[in-house]
């Protein structure tokens, strides 16, 4: 069966999580970050090993450097973290931990977070003994999932932590198809959001026939709803039929699934329009595969 994490990296400035990313990742990140992002939450890499996922995203709250952390983000922190399934906490290891650092902490532990935190430049210190006291000193504060010395750097340490999040991961699709890089993200993961709702609610009688293409996306200026239109491209038509079903109960109910998911992954109010279409042989046409925010590598 296969698994995703999905991992939020937060940490003071200058703690070296932007570069933790980037050996995580490595090149894919630059497609992904350099476009601006519709939504608040803003995925920033995808790193596929065997048979998890690994989705790296921002989330509101926790995404700011820790120093720029309001008293109102870190209130903010238990609403919006139920998808996360691990925090990648990064702390410079020759810098005291500050109080808002301890107080995001905390807060992560109150909302039942793994943490896993990552003590970075170890390359820095002279003297590898002096880790132990700072170690001692965090885990009697607060409680982490693992503690990993790195240098990345030197790359040392960062298979550990990858190992880390893999422990993590939870059953389920791969939101992101294997070899295939984006620069809409959230479009691509909206999108087989709504076409596993379909293919679970539809069971067997659709097979694999079908694709959806999330075609806008975008958040109003004026109110906190995020609009978002896909259609649903069926190969025949008499699977359009199915897909909607009495009177349309089926694309109504599986709709209704797909925006209760992605309301809870955005962290927004969601308005969720669905159109079927019949196009036979989707799969070999490559335009309908670039319309879905997707590109061979
Ligand atoms: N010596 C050493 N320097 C590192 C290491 N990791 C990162 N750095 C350096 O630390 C600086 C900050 O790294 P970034 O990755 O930009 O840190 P950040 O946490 O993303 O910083 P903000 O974006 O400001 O929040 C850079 O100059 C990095 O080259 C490390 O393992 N050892």
């Amino acid at each position: 069966m296969s698994r995703t994490a999905f991992v939020t990296i937060a940490g003071r400035t200058n703690a070296g999580k932007s570069s933790l990313l980037n050996a995580i990742v490595g090149e894919k990140i630059a497609s992904v970050s350099s476009k601006p992002q519709t939504t608040r939450t803003r995925i920033t890499g995808i790193r596929n090993i065997d048979d998890v996922q690994l989705v790296f995203f921002d989330t509101p709250g926790l995404h700011k450097p820790v120093n720029k952390l309001s008293e109102h983000m870190l209130n903010t922190v238990k609403e919006s973290v139920s998808d996360i399934d691990a925090v990648v906490f990064v702390m410079d290891c020759t810098k005291k931990i500050n109080q808002q650092e301890l107080d995001l902490l905390k807060s992560m532990n109150t909302s039942k977070m793994p943490v896993i935190l990552v003590l970075n430049k170890i390359d820095l210190l002279r003297n590898k003994d002096e880790l132990a006291p700072v170690i001692a000193d965090l885990t009697s504060k607060v409680k982490f999932q693992a503690v990993v010395p790195v240098s990345v750097t030197e790359n040392s340490g960062v298979d550990i932590v990858i190992d880390e999040i893999i422990a993590l991961a939870e059953e389920s699709v791969h939101f992101f198809p294997e070899d295939m890089i984006t620069d809409q993200p959230e479009k691509v993961l909206a999108a087989e959001m709504i076409r596993e709702k379909l293919l679970t609610l539809l069971s067997d009688e659709v097979p694999h026939g079908i694709a959806v293409g999330v075609e806008q996306m975008s958040e109003r200026e004026d109110k906190d709803i995020l609009d978002i239109s896909a259609v649903i491209y069926c190969e025949k038509e008499s699977h359009k039929g199915i897909v909607i079903g009495k009177g349309g109960a089926m694309l109504k109910k599986a709709s209704t699934a797909a925006r209760i998911e992605l309301e809870d992954f955005f962290q927004i109010k969601v308005n969720l329009k669905c159109w079927v279409k019949v196009k036979e042989d989707w799969r070999n046409r490559e335009n309908l595969i670039r319309s879905f925010g997707l590109s061979e590598k």
